[in-house]
């Protein structure tokens, strides 16, 4: 099992033909952030500490879902409501980035939901998996591609079971599919960076400072962040 890999991939770094980007971030607002990486590798972490951090730069699309709203939620606020022919349609018009089903309901992350948080001129930040990323390259969204490694697949066990939000059975699966997701994160060319998650804080530290990195260079060219 691959272990250990200390590889930073900067296939797509800032400076990469930056005048075309440039042009496409002026009209859309800051470029979303992707995190990418196993379950249990440790993103939702990573990113409960950038939202403390920086409160008012970030923020998550609103999802779609068929599914019946629960007292309480708001269209629009917890989640675009709609019904499943009409969600069909639009991904049938490529108008989503991923889409999956949960017991017998569809969910979804629209193109229009992501540019709705750039337009607010915050970075929308997207925890997606490998078919998502895929699909986003291929969009005109020009996102930052992070993949957050995990140093072992034994070591995402024990942090799986120590979450304790697993059975026997999801366990294995998210387990199997980690090993092809970190093959497809460890291919040179398919992220801008990779955070070698180990200490917690280390990779925080290291996050961190390439996103604000990032977005200094977007500033740089006429973006407006809010970094605070
Ligand atoms: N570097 C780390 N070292 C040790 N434990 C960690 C580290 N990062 C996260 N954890 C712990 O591992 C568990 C999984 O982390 P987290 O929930 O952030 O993963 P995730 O990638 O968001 O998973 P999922 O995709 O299933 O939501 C949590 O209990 C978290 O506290």
């Amino acid at each position: 099992m691959i272990s250990f890999l200390f590889i930073v991939n900067r296939a797509f770094s800032s400076s990469t033909s930056r005048s075309s980007v440039s042009s496409k971030i002026m009209s859309h607002g800051p470029r979303p952030l992707v995190l990418c990486g196993p379950s249990g590798s440790g993103k939702s972490t990573l990113l409960k500490r950038l939202f403390a951090e920086f409160p008012t730069t970030f923020g998550f699309s609103i999802s779609h879902t068929t599914r019946k709203p629960r007292e309480g939620e708001e269209h629009g606020v917890h989640y675009y409501f709609v019904e499943r022919p009409e969600m069909e349609l639009a991904i049938a018009n490529d108008e989503f980035i991923e889409t999956a089903e949960f017991s017998g309901n569809m969910y979804g992350t629209s193109k229009a939901a992501v540019r709705e948080i750039q337009n607010q001129g915050r970075v929308c930040i997207l925890d997606i998996e490998q078919k998502g990323v895929e699909q986003i390259r291929k969009t005109d969204l020009n996102p930052i591609l992070i993949f957050n490694n995990p140093p072992t697949i034994e070591e995402l066990e024990r942090r799986l079971r120590l979450r304790g939000s697993e059975t026997e059975e999801t366990l294995r699966k998210r387990l199997d599919a980690a090993q092809v997701e970190i093959s497809y994160g460890l291919t040179p060319g398919n992220f801008h960076k990779i955070i070698n998650n180990v200490d917690i804080d280390v990779a925080y530290t290291e996050f961190r400072d390439f996103v604000v990195q990032e977005l200094k260079q977007q500033e740089a060219e006429g973006v407006r962040v809010s970094l605070n």
